[in-house]
């Protein structure tokens, strides 16, 4: 599979033939993969085809799961992300997760987005509330807490929360933005505040996206990325890959003659 960069912009991260294991059995496939700078990728496939453990690749998450292996390459602005002089903690705040389920901390709406500044070793009180605000305001969350920002996280909507957690995503400045399927456990109205989102964040992000759902991909995304069975079977502008896509796999999938 070639590598797939439909328009001339600047690739920011990309795979080169990745195969991700759990012991011995292959859940990704020699998969090579761009995500271009500032764009919106989706990554769209049948349930267990690879997308989730793909992502997770992309800021070693999958490190975290005992037995799991790769090989291949992960390039992050053309350098490996394996390299042994390559910081893990570094790496994942370079490259930012935002998982299925809002997973906020019990503490309030302020810790949790001051949570990984302060980790980082941030202490002054006024750059801390500067980077929260501007967090909560790149989040699209900022006028509904900040009357209440000493309250409980938990207190907060399903779709705020999830914002909540996009925005303690963006407090520690990430280049990449990693989505698990960031919409499906919320309703019509918070799943279009989080599209809306995901569309002013490219401007400044590179954003990959796991999404079950079509339309959301055909909404959000410049390219999709179609998985199965943990390969990756093609890749190109959305609009291709749901009009007329190359392969007829990908073709019964998006007009749900499977999945
Ligand atoms: N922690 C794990 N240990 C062992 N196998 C795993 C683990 N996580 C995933 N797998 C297996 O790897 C394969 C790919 O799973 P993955 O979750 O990446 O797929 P997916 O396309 O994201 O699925 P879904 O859409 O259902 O979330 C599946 O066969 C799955 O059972």
């Amino acid at each position: 599979m070639p590598l797939s960069s439909p328009t001339p912009a600047r690739i920011k991260m990309e795979s080169r033939a990745l195969t991700l294991r759990y012991g011995a059995k292959v859940a990704v496939r020699s998969v090579s993969l761009a995500l271009p700078e500032h764009q919106v990728t989706a990554l769209i496939g049948p349930s267990g085809c690879g997308k989730s453990t793909f992502l997770r690749s992309l800021n070693r998450m999958n490190d975290l799961i005992p037995g799991s292996s790769h090989e291949g390459t992960v390039l992050l602005d053309g350098m490996s992300i394996h390299d042994r002089n390559v910081d893990v903690v570094d790496l994942r705040r370079r490259v930012g997760m935002v998982f299925q389920k809002s997973n906020p901390f019990p503490k309030s709406i302020f810790e949790n987005v001051a949570y990984g500044l302060r980790v980082g070793g941030m202490k002054d009180k006024a750059e801390l509330d500067a980077r929260v605000e501007k967090s909560l305001q790149g989040a699209a969350l900022w006028d509904e807490v900040k009357d209440r920002l000493g309250d409980s996280a938990l207190g907060l909507s399903g779709g705020q929360q999830q914002r909540l957690c996009i925005a303690r995503a963006l407090a520690v400045e990430p280049e990449v933005l990693l989505m698990d399927e960031p919409a499906s456990a919320l309703d019509p109205i918070a799943t279009a505040k989080i599209e809306e989102l995901i569309y002013e964040l490219k401007a400044r992000y590179t954003i990959a996206i796991v999404t079950h759902n079509m339309q959301q991909a055909a909404r959000v995304s410049e390219l999709t990325a179609f998985f199965y069975m943990g390969e990756l079977v093609e890749c190109g502008p959305t609009e291709q890959i749901f009009t007329n896509p190359r392969e007829k796999r990908t073709e019964d999938y998006v007009t749900g003659k499977f999945g």
